[in-house]
């Protein structure tokens, strides 16, 4: 039976993987069917109000104080948290790398994920880290949790089956997955070697934008966002649990594999979304909107329309818009945008960001089309053009993204990326029609 999913964003959801598992009308029964154990599992204070309240009940062959020994100190130095300064040393600019490698030694994503940039603070549940993975084996008898933050993964190559507490999600290239802070999960290649990227948002979870005079619909549409069905797995052999925890990883030794939750209900739960299901709204006379317009979760900060992390997707989309400059407009942004490509190419950057590999431009640094991007873009005849087979993103945050030593000193960096606007000529001659040869 292939994996099932439950339809909804941020629904109050209930799944049972054994009939009656799931007690009706109360969470915590004397004596829960099964003999299984009651657990709460909170993704928001208590108190939060209805709108931002998040908790699942889950029920499960043991409490997850059993899935927890003493803890010892483990290291992954390539994943780092904010705040992580100074530890390179290369000057500020645009910058763009190729794709991470595949690797050739065993490596699990544990020890495959490469933190390129952090921003803000985790321990004060503010900011993000943008990262690259690559790895070419599957996860068996370790398992991890994030206490820092929920997780976005937006693979690149190959698929990955994520099995986590709640049940199992499977996705490839072209959808993405959310694993909310604090689920246990374990990760497995579902055919070749794995490669794409990671944001880490240490603040409030992803939401879906307001659509404001947009309406009901279009953009992500909540019925496309889909979590798993209760799901378990009762094994018993040796089994590691590792935990990223204010920066720090510790691991456990434990007897049983701790993904053992029979049956749950509530709306703290991991999802997944195909990235093709996206409506995207846009140009239909003219100019080039702000790429707000292609939100598909934003991760508020508490300030209004200032996020943590907006999640924006550049998908395949007619451009129609008359006496239009269509590409990206020339920009300095307060917000610093990391992007990454998943497939075919991004109009302003046709040559140079290439799927799988990266570009940031930090806060208030001028970026925008590369020299023959802006040639060709002056030059076009403004027909309407399909933006076919190409997915681009960008993790976008109001705080500065300060750089990894890794992704200062890989040699994916590209020495030449800003050398990309050396041929934008001046064009102003004192003439009203300036000089466009
Ligand atoms: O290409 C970029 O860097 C991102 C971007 C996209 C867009 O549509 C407008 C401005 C902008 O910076
Ligand atoms: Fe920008």
């Amino acid at each position: 039976m292939g994996v099932q999913y439950m339809p909804g964003f941020g629904n109050d959801f209930e799944t049972e993987s054994l009939p009656g598992a799931l007690p009706q009308g109360q969470n915590s029964p004397q004596r829960p069917a099964y003999g299984l154990y009651a657990e709460q599992l909170s993704g928001s204070p208590f108190t939060a109000p209805r709108g931002t309240n998040e908790r699942s009940w889950l029920y499960r062959i043991r409490p997850s104080v059993k899935h927890t020994g003493r803890f010892s100190a483990v290291r992954f130095d390539s994943w780092k948290s904010a705040p992580n300064l100074g530890d390179h040393e290369l000057a500020l600019g645009q910058l763009r790398w190729n794709p991470m490698p595949l690797p050739n030694a065993e490596t699990d994503f544990l020890a495959g994920v490469h933190t390129m940039t952090t921003a803000g603070d985790a321990q004060g549940q503010a900011g993000m880290a943008t990262h690259v993975y690559a790895f070419n084996s599957s996860m068996v008898d370790d398992y991890f949790f994030n206490a820092d933050g929920e997780l976005l993964l937006v693979p690149q190559e190959g698929g990955l089956r994520l099995k986590t507490e709640m049940g199992i999600i499977e996705i490839q290239p072209g959808e993405i997955a959310i694993l909310p802070r604090g689920m246990i999960f374990q990760v497995e290649l579902m055919s070749g070697p794995a490669r794409g990227y990671m944001c880490e948002n240490y603040g409030a979870k992803f939401t879906l934008p307001d659509r404001g005079p947009i309406g009901a619909n279009c953009l992500a549409n909540p019925r496309d966002f889909k979590t798993p069905v209760a799901w378990y797995e009762d094994k018993e052999r040796p089994c590691r649990l590792f935990v990223k925890w204010c920066g720090q990883f510790h691991v456990t030794e434990i007897g049983h594999s701790p993904l053992d939750v029979v049956a749950w209900h509530g709306n703290y739960a991991p999802y997944k979304y195909d990235l093709s299901t996206y409506s995207p709204v846009g140009a239909i006379l003219f100019d080039h909107p702000d790429p707000s317009i292609f939100t598909v979760l934003t991760a508020p900060s508490g300030e209004e329309g200032t996020a943590n992390i907006d999640f924006v997707i550049f998908p395949p989309r007619w451009m129609v818009a008359e006496h239009t400059f269509r590409p990206p407009w020339y920009h300095r942004n307060i917000m610093s945008e990391f992007m990454g490509l998943i497939k075919g190419q991004y109009d302003a950057k046709e040559e140079g960001f290439v799927p799988g590999g990266a570009s940031l431009h930090n806060m208030m640094l001028p970026h925008g089309p590369d020299a023959f991007g802006f040639d060709k873009a002056t030059k076009a005849e403004l027909k309407p053009v399909k933006l076919e087979d190409t997915m681009a993103f960008m993790f976008e945050t109001r705080f500065p993204q300060h750089l990894t030593r890794y992704a200062a000193e890989t040699d994916t960096l590209q020495d030449n990326y800003i050398d990309c606007w050396n041929d934008l000529k001046k064009r102003f001659n004192g003439t009203p029609e300036g000089d466009w040869s």
